[in-house]
Parts: structure tokens; C-alpha cells; sequence
């Protein structure tokens, strides 16, 4: 198992923050962790990787329990740029990470290349901007080609062509056998990298949770729409309408046949199908609709 996390309750103070968070990951692959500021992120990433003392519950990583520091030749984790030290330069972070894991210094220019972040590799931190900071940590977690990478809110100011280009490296990562656990409210992004999201509320994940998100939405096109109304609801069958122009419907809902049958038997011409993946912001609204902080 490549990461195991088996009812890890964590709480501050009297506050439960974590209520009992399961996941199990058997095959590399990408997995997001999507909920409203305060519903427990980054508090479950750092228990995860046991920066954080938690109360109850087991992580492994890597089939080793966490408190065995040596996975973490193996594990790393992209935090907030308060880790970095303004007066030490790039190259100053990647060589210390090379000296502590014994990786060869041919490593840093290396992963400097890849990031896109040689010309200020020699230059200190703190005259950095906010995505130059981001380009160094992650330079500095994928210096040890990790198996698992986990990566807090990774995308904060980057401007667009460095959020495509931190989205190929991901891909490429992942592709090349990593397993990368993200946190982000960037949605689009999401999308891009993963259908695979675990949704945090309020320190549980939602059942909704992964299964039910690779779901396919449908738009029918229809020569009557009026009727076509008439003729799914006196169905029971549950739809919306698009854009005031089509019928729309997921796969988890109802089957497309089905839909189909409804319709030419009442004589409604479907004109036209399309389909697409239900995104993670639709999702994101259905689940989290009403809370304040959404
Ligand atoms: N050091 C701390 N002491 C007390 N409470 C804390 C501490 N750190 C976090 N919390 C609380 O734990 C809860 C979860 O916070 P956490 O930072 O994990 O959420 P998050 O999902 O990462 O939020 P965001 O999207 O804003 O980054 C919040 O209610 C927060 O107020």
C-alpha cells in the first residue's frame, strides 16, 4: 500500500479538526483534497507526514509506519514558503537537501532545468517573488524523485504559464510512478491534473468523495423541449435544463437508453448528444452550498 491513513483523529485543544480520516492508495496515481478554508488540509497533510502529533489513528507511507523518518527519502511535502530562509540563495535550499540525503550535487541543476529556475538559482530568497518562491519548493521536493509527494495549496502565485508548467511536471511525475497528494482551490487546475478528489468538510471526508466525481454529464438537444420536460418528469426521471436550450442529466442518475426510450416513445426528436465529465466546481457547489465560507 502506497499510503494508508486508517481513522486519524486529531484535535486542538477541545476542537476535534480531524474526525476520523481513511485513505488507502494502492496504485501511483494523482489525488486531490478539495474543501473550504479550515476544513482540516493542511492540519491532515502535516499529521500525515507527522510534523503534527495526532490522537488517534495510523499513517503509513510506503507500507512504513510515518514516525519512520527513513521513508522520507522517499516522501516529500511542499508547504508554505515560511520554511525558506531569506538570506540563503536556491542553490543554498537544494544543496542542504542534497547533504542531508546524500543525493549527487549534479542534482540541483538538474531539478533547477526542469523547474525553470536557473537564472536565480544563485540569488538569495529574499528578493524573490511569490512564484519564484513556489518554483524552489518545488525544486525542492522533487529533488529526490519522491514516490509520494505531498503538496499544500502548490499553486499560490504562480502566474498561468508556471501553473501549466508545475501541472506537465505533476503529470510527468505521476507517470513516472509518483504518487502526489494535493491540496488546492484552484478547481480548474484540479481538473486538469485528476478526477480523483477527496472532499474535506469540516475535518471528514464526504462519502462523495472519489467514486461518484468520475461520473459523465449528458446534454440532449431535442426538437421540443416543453415536451420534453413533460414527458421526464410524468417519468420520474431526474434531469435539469441547460442554458434554457437542452436536457441535462448524470450517468448516476439515470441511464442514457433510458432517457432515450422516454423521449422517441413520446415522440421527441433527440437532435443531438453531448457528454462531459462532471468538474470538480459543480461538485464542489453541490457539496458545499449554504456553507459561509464557500
Ligand atoms: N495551531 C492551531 N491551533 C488551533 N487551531 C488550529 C491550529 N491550526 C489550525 N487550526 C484549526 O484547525 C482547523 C483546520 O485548519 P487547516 O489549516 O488544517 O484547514 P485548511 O483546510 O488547510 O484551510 P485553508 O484552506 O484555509 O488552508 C481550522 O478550524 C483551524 O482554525
Amino acid at each position: 500500500m502506497i499510503v494508508k491513513v486508517d481513522g486519524l483523529k486529531k484535535k486542538y485543544k477541545k476542537d476535534w479538526v480531524l474526525k476520523g480520516i481513511d485513505i488507502e492508495v494502492e496504485e501511483p496515481q494523482i489525488i486531490a483534497l478539495v474543501g473550504p478554508n479550515g476544513s482540516g488540509k493542511t492540519t491532515l497533510m502535516n499529521c500525515m507526514t507527522n510534523l503534527l502529533t495526532y490522537d488517534q489513528g495510523e499513517v503509513e507511507l510506503l507500507g512504513q509506519k510515518n514516525t519512520d523518518t527513513k521513508i522520507f527519502k522517499d516522501v516529500s511535502y511542499l508547504q508554505d514558503n515560511r520554511i525558506l530562509y531569506g538570506t540563503l540563495t536556491a542553490y543554498d535550499h537544494l544543496k542542504f537537501i542534497c547533504d542531508v540525503q546524500g543525493l549527487p550535487k549534479s542534482k540541483i541543476e538538474e531539478v533547477a532545468k526542469r523547474v525553470g529556475m536557473e537564472s536565480y538559482l544563485k540569488k538569495r530568497v529574499q528578493n524573490f517573488s511569490l512564484g519564484m518562491k513556489q518554483h524552489l519548493l518545488l525544486a525542492m521536493v522533487i529533488i529526490n524523485d519522491p514516490k509520494v509527494l505531498l503538496m499544500d495549496e502548490p499553486l499560490t502565485g504562480l502566474d498561468p504559464t508556471s501553473a501549466i508548467d508545475m501541472r506537465n511536471i505533476l503529470l510527468e511525475l505521476r507517470e513516472e510512478g509518483t504518487t502526489v497528494i494535493v491540496s488546492s482551490h484552484n478547481l480548474d487546475e484540479i481538473d486538469r491534473l485528476t478526477n480523483k478528489i477527496y472532499f474535506l468538510k469540516d475535518g471528514a471526508l464526504l462519502k462523495e468523495s472519489l467514486e461518484q466525481f468520475a461520473t459523465k454529464e449528458y446534454y440532449l438537444t431535442v426538437d421540443d423541449l416543453e415536451k420534453a420536460k413533460g414527458v421526464l418528469e410524468e417519468a420520474a426521471v431526474p434531469f435539469s435544463i441547460y442554458n434554457q436550450e437542452q436536457v441535462t442529466f448524470e450517468e448516476t442518475d439515470v441511464e442514457l437508453q433510458t432517457v432515450i426510450d422516454h423521449l422517441n416513445k413520446q415522440g421527441v426528436a433527440i437532435l443531438d448528444i453531448e457528454n462531459e465529465r462532471v468538474g470538480a466546481e459543480k461538485r464542489y457547489r453541490e457539496l458545499f452550498e449554504g456553507d459561509a465560507s464557500v
